[in-house]
């Protein structure tokens, strides 16, 4: 029996190379010390897994911003517009790559990135690949190879990780019309041939292709691209022993297609789908093995070695174990580095927790206890089994008041008193505002100056009294900027907030947040997830504070903000001891109350931030009906109980509305703010097909770059709006929040956006 990861988080334990990359960017040190700082993470990495004692450890699993764009680059898929960068000598490699992450904006150019797009369900993004019909690929890049000898070199026998031909191809997008991406197919095959010549050459023994949509819905076209791909490589390489992975899902009907595909060894995600092993195992072929993810690769809990333990002994008695690997569900990017540097956790809380570093060692336990070496390791098998019991009966976890009152929702608990069309006249009536209301989605820029001010809040170097007052002198600036622009709506600017989750893990009960528990969400950015541990209940407010504080500052509205329970449940590392729908309508009914309380401040707008909602959508599309009912009762149960007057937004951004665009009006916001300026409106067109009755404010600018956008170009998308969308329907906003971003350009950009907004009503009023 082996074991094996699927890849390793490479961000830094202490994100060193996410520093080190945001200061190569902002020109504070030289590429070298970037490359330093690569090198580092992947020794630690490789040094970290040999002395847990795993079998094949992985390479090519860093990055220096995202595994999908490494691909692009390897395999030569360069959109058009950089070629003119990549032409230009003096241009480094790593240079250009950043570039089509994040734009080239300097020398003249004025080059825009890449688009950026869930990683399935996970709150991980990657850059989407671009094809054309006539796209080339050659092998364009050494990573691949130059990490494997790197590995070799460090003394370990790496197994790189590749992604696998068709789900690269899947991940991509077409971007002309005229024919299919999977027929690219032929043209792509040979650059894997050379890459794969190039690390047998090398020694490679193991390589390992990351097949993820092999667990997902496929139709015909799909599943013969796989055939064929993989007949193809398996001819031409007899002597590699590949390693099929397939992740996030269980197989369910590609069952028999994928255990009948020529490779070696299929890893199988036990988590996500632990009832097909019986079948797995009757059906496996004979010369293939299999790999059982059987350590949850997407959340913190300790394994269960008593569980583990039976699915590999069932996997024993019908397979020699030379034919078994055990490994993580999925790569351990999901999950943070090391629970040991987690010093302020409740320690019986702790005890229930693994990450990264401690899945490993779990993984060496698991092998051990059940390969032969059962003794040496009993005592951990012990410990083990008491923390689990430890768990399932803590006094930490249940709250019978919150689970009354859960039992206690009813229908009416989730519907607004009155229909939109009339709650929209008292609305307009309460709220004067003019035609084409102008806002933005909340978060104003987080500098560096505000972060530091909260470090040194945290380290005690700051009392409370001096922080809050730094903060509301930051939230009045904000105040007064958004009205010297002339925006309608005005917001706080989340400068209290680290993260628009975190902060409410901060302060809810039954959700505990770590202190260096960060999660790569994408390129530099980092995200660290509350972990919701028991039943979730609200102590307190949680934003009336800053609300009111802002409000009492002005005449204008401001608008209310929170993140939605939805999206507080897909950010977080979640119980695993009941449905995700329990959970979430706990946090429901938290938000539920502090959207009360806000209404009771005095606060009439109130947005409640539901970006996740999509990415939650389960992987097959067979339930996603079960899904939609639970998670639109949540944000209705959070939403609902309001007067009429009170106006009740909510933002989603990386959203594609088509295919659930009935259960988005099903929502019933009074507004909902949506990104859609990279699309250029076309987003848009799911909410005119269904006739969607609600306003909409669809995002006129795009807030990942500092490209300030001209007053005419967002007045054009405005009047490609209003061809699809009536007038008196829509508000004008940027397409998300702006704390990435600096006041220079947010201050330019929004100007042109309240300009536009002027203009469109003059000509309204004058057709
Ligand atoms: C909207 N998005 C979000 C997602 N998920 C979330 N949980 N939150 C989101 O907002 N998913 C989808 C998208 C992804 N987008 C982003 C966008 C931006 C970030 C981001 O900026 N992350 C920050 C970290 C934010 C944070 O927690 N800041 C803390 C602490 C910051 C820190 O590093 N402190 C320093 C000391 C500071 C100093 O002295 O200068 C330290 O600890 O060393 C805070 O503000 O208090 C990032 O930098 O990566 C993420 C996802
Ligand atoms: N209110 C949040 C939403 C981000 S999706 C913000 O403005 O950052
Ligand atoms: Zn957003």
């Amino acid at each position: 029996m082996q074991t094996h990861i699927l890849g390793y988080p490479r961000i830094g334990s202490n994100r060193e190379l996410k520093k080190a990359c945001e200061q190569y960017w902002s020109g504070k040190n030289e590429l070298q010390d970037l490359l330093q700082a690569g090198r580092e993470s992947r020794r630690e990495n490789w040094k970290l897994q040999q002395e847990a004692g795993i079998d094949l450890i992985p390479c090519n699993d860093f990055s220096y911003y995202d595994q999908v764009l490494d691909m692009t680059l390897s395999v030569g898929a360069i959109p058009e517009r950089y070629k003119v960068i990549a032409e230009k000598s003096s241009i480094a490699q790593l240079d250009l790559y950043f570039a089509m992450a994040r734009g080239f904006q300097k020398d003249g150019f004025d080059i825009t990135a890449m688009e950026m797009t869930k990683w399935f369900d996970t709150n991980y993004h990657y850059i989407v690949p671009e094809f054309t019909k006539n796209q080339q690929f050659q092998l364009s890049d050494d990573k691949i190879l130059d990490e494997f000898i790197e590995a070799k070199k460090a003394g370990i026998k790496p197994k790189p990780v590749i992604i696998g031909l068709v789900s690269y191809l899947l991940l991509g997008k077409e971007k002309e019309e005229g024919f299919d991406k999977l027929d690219l197919v032929d043209r792509l095959i040979p650059v894997y041939i050379d890459l794969l010549a190039a690390l047998q050459k090398e020694g490679a023994e193991y390589i390992q292709f990351d097949e993820p949509f092999l667990a997902l819905d496929l139709d015909e076209k799909s599943r013969a691209a796989f055939t064929f791909v993989y007949e193809e490589i398996r001819k031409q390489f007899p002597d590699l022993k590949f390693i099929l992975a397939t992740y996030f899902e269980g197989l369910k009907d590609n069952r028999s297609f994928c255990l009948n595909l020529p490779v070696d060894v299929l890893h199988i995600d036990l988590v996500r789908g632990p009832s097909e092993l019986d079948a797995i195992i009757r059906e496996l072929p004979k010369d293939l093995s299999l790999s059982l993810g059987i350590v949850d690769g997407r959340n913190i809990w300790k394994n269960d070695f008593a569980k583990s333990l039976e699915l590999i002994q069932k996997t024993k008695e019908k397979l020699d174990s030379n034919r078994i690997f055990l490994a993580p569900s999925c790569s351990l990017l999901h999950v943070p580095y090391d629970l040991e540097l987690e010093t302020g956790l409740i320690p019986e809380i702790k005890n229930w927790m693994a990450f990264a570093k401690q899945k490993l060692q779990e993984l060496k336990v698991l092998q051990d206890l059940a390969d032969g070496n059962a003794e040496k390791r009993i005592g951990e098998f012990k410990d083990n089994q008491n923390a689990h019991k430890s768990r399932r009966t803590s006094s930490l976890i249940h709250n019978l008041s919150v689970k009354s009152r859960l039992e206690e929702i009813s229908e009416d608990d989730t519907l607004r008193k009155n229909p939109f069309s009339l709650r929209k006249t008292q609305q307009q009536e309460a709220l004067g505002l003019p035609q084409f209301p102008t806002t933005t989605i909340g978060s104003f820029p987080q500098t560096k100056e505000v972060r530091s001010w909260r470090a040194k809040f945290k380290k005690g170097e700051l009392n409370a009294q001096q922080y809050d007052t730094l903060i509301k002198g930051e939230t009045e600036k904000a105040i007064r900027r958004q009205e010297e622009i002339g925006l309608d709506v005005l917001v706080h600017g989340e400068y209290e907030r680290n993260d628009m989750v975190e902060y409410f893990g901060e302060q809810l009960e039954g959700v505990l947040f770590s202190k260096r528990g960060w999660v790569q969400s994408y390129g530099s950015r980092c995200v660290k997830p509350p972990i919701i541990y028991g039943d979730v209940s609200r102590p307190e407010s949680m934003t009336v504070y800053w609300s009111q504080y802002a409000q009492s500052l002005t005449k204008k509205w401001v608008k209310g903000m929170l993140t939605g329970p939805v999206t507080i449940l897909q950010w977080s590392f979640v119980r695993d001891d009941q449905p995700r729908s329990q959970t979430c309508k706990q946090i429901a009914l938290a938000i539920r109350d502090e959207v009360r309380d806000l209404e009771k401040a005095g606060i009439r707008i109130i947005q409640i931030d539901e970006p996740a909602i999509r990415e939650g959508l389960p992987l097959r599309k067979a339930e996603w009906q079960d899904y939609l009912k639970w998670a639109i009762d949540c944000f209705k149960i959070a939403s609902s109980a309001v007067g009429d007057s009170t106006q009740i937004h909510t933002h989603m951004c990386y959203s594609e509305f088509n295919d659930i665009i009935e259960n988005i009006a099903y929502m019933d916001a009074d507004v909902i703010t949506i990104e859609c300026s990279r699309s250029q409106m076309e987003l848009l067109n799911a909410f005119s097909t269904y006739n969607y009755p609600n306003e909409i404010g669809p995002g006129v600018y795009d807030i990942h770059s500092p490209r300030v956008p001209s007053t005419e170009e967002i007045l054009s998308l405005l009047d490609k709006a209003q061809k699809v969308i009536p007038a008196e329907q829509l508000w004008v906003n940027p397409d998300c929040g702006l704390k990435t971003r600096k006041w220079e350009e947010t201050e330019k950009a929004l100007k042109a956006m309240v300009n536009a907004a002027k203009m469109a009503r003059v000509t309204v009023v004058t057709n």
